[in-house]
Order: structure tokens, then sequence, then C-alpha cells
């Protein structure tokens, strides 16, 4: 297998990006081609890219292509910008794309090193987080937090990667992750990719199956983490926690520095709302009754409490032992 399964490739001769159509996957492995910033605009807000630390990297590419195609950079940081709205890291690397530009740096350049970047910290998150998996483990993640998520191997599924390059014996469940589906889609089309053992549960198995004893530990990723370490991300992570917590299930997450945001207190976060019908909706059949709306927050917050460790590039931090 490929172990460098990657969403995002830029092309220099045609100076454009070339993003994996995540909403095309499993069955159909499409690219979609960004030659303007308002392609990678439409692409983050319609999820053809989507997981924090590749919004970020398909922004700074998107902050390129509106340099090289003479747009006013103002204005094209501000519309990428306002694409998705937790994620920190599309926040991150526009800022560092726009000060590449202020310094009389190449935003390109820019863009390309915190692709590059990007690959090293999920393989040091790998790593890193590889060691607290024992040979035998049964894993739960939710959501995807892959190579799709990042510029490859990601950050929980990079863990699971190197257990299992490391010869470890594990098995994953995954969430299937309603209402995006980014569990049953896109984590088990990574794992399968690469035949590491994954079996697909719906988000609402996950007790019961720890209430069995089988499940060993929940790694998940994160879209934003607080300086108290409140973890952002994808919803019903929060849920999972508890139910960790109740059953004395380890629960890990595993994000970059990218994803930390030191400034932001827990109020000022703005928890993206999505439209409604990717809940009222299945497979494009209405599953809920006609004038009946839905709830779709695209996020929850995880307290610290809940959290055993967050594995970063650098190290592991366990929010509850004062580190
Ligand atoms: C390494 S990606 C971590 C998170 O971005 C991931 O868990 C997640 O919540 C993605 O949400 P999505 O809405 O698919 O962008």
């Amino acid at each position: 297998m490929d172990r460098d399964l990657r969403p995002i490739f830029w092309n220099d001769e045609e100076k454009k990006l070339i993003l994996v159509d995540q909403r095309k996957l499993p069955n159909k492995l499409e690219y979609f081609e960004c030659k303007t910033y308002t392609d990678v605009c439409y692409a983050i807000k319609d999820m053809v890219v989507r997981g924090a630390p590749a919004i970020g990297v398909s922004a700074a590419y998107g902050l390129a292509l509106a340099e090289l195609n003479g747009n006013n950079i103002e204005n094209a940081y501000m519309e990428l910008k306002e694409t998705r709205p937790t994620a920190v890291n599309l926040f991150w690397a526009l800022d560092k794309a726009m000060n590449a530009k202020i310094n009389g740096k190449s935003i390109l350049d820019e863009a390309k090193l915190i692709h590059d970047e990007d690959v090293e910290l999920c393989k040091k998150i790998g790593k890193i987080g590889e060691t607290l998996i024992k040979d035998g483990d049964t894993i739960l993640t939710h959501c995807n937090a892959g190579a799709l998520a990042t510029s490859a191997y990601g950050t929980a599924l990079s863990i699971i990667r190197f257990a299992h390059y490391s010869g470890k014996k594990i098995n994953v469940i995954s969430d299937e992750t309603r209402p995006r589906l980014q569990g049953a889609k896109l984590t088990c089309f990574e794992l399968n990719y690469e035949k590491i053992p994954v079996k697909a549960i719906c988000d609402n198995t996950a007790g019961y199956l720890m209430s069995k004893g089988m499940i060993d530990k929940i790694i998940v990723g994160a879209d934003r983490i607080l300086s108290d370490y409140h973890v952002f991300n994808k919803i019903g992570t929060y849920s999972l926690a508890i139910l960790a917590k109740y059953h004395n299930v380890p629960f890990y997450v595993a994000a970059p520095y990218s994803t930390f945001d030191f400034k932001s207190k827990l109020v000022d976060i703005v928890v993206e709302e999505r439209d409604d019908v990717e809940v009222t909706y299945i497979d494009g059949v209405r599953v809920v009754s006609e004038g009946v709306s839905a709830y779709n927050f695209a996020f929850d917050c995880t307290p610290p409490e809940l959290i055993t460790g967050i594995i970063t590039e650098k190290e592991i931090i366990y929010p509850n032992l004062g580190k």
C-alpha cells in the first residue's frame, strides 16, 4: 500500500490546486481543481476538502492563487476566512500566508511550506502516540482525523497507522459520524486501503461496546484546542468522552500545535451550524417529516476533565496531571 495517501496537490506547471473530492468517497476517487481562490472557498464550504489541517493548507494555497491571479489579497483573505468558523487551522494558515506577503515573501512558497510541514507534524504525532498503543488494542475513533483530513497520515489515524506499521495487532472501530458520515465514508476507506482492520458502527453503538469491555482506547482529532484544554471536535465527541469516563476507557485527542488557540476564550468560539438538510435527508431522501427542522451543529466541546491526554507533535499533554 501507498503509505502516503494525500488529499491535496499543488500543480506547479498549471498553477492549480488539486483536491481529492471527499464528497464522492468511498465510491469514487475524483479530483476537484481549483484555479481561483473562489474555487477554494467553494471547496472548503462544500466540504470537498475538510478536516482542520487540510482546510488550513488549502486556504493558504487559495491565498496563493489570489496572488498569482492578481486579485485583491485582503478581500481573498477575508473571504477564505469566512468559509468555516470553528477549525482554527484555517485562520492560523491564512495568517501565516498573509504575514509572508507582508514580509515580502511569496505566498505560494509559504503555502508549500505549511503543506510540507503538516506532513512532518502528522508523522511525529503518529510516532509519539503509537507508544501508548498496546498489541491487541481495539481503538475507537470518531469522524475522520486521517490522511484525508490533513496533508498525509492524519492525527488520530497517524497513531493508528504507526502502531500498525510497528507490527502491533490492532482493531479499529469507526463511528459512522452522522450526519456527513466521515467515519463511515472516509475513515473506513483509509484504513481498509491500508489493510488495517476496521469495523463501522452507528454512533449510538459506542456506549454498548464500552459496557461490554470491547474498547480499549478512544482517539479523536480536534478542530480547536483552547489554552485550558477545552477541545472542539466533530459533534458527538463530547458524548463519547462522557461514555469513556463512565466506563474507564482512556480518551485521547491527537492534534498539532496549529490546532491550539491560545488567545480565545470558551465563550468566543463559534460552533458551525450547517444546513439542516444534512440531517433531514439521507442520500437525497427526506427522512424527517416535511415541516420539521433539525439542529445541525457540526462540532461540540469536550472539557479537559474528560480527556486523558492530548498527543501533539512535541509531547503528550496530560490536562489533569497539571501539564
Ligand atoms: C485531523 S482532523 C481533526 C478534525 O478536523 C476532525 O476530527 C473533524 O472534526 C473534521 O470535521 P469536518 O466537518 O469533516 O471538517
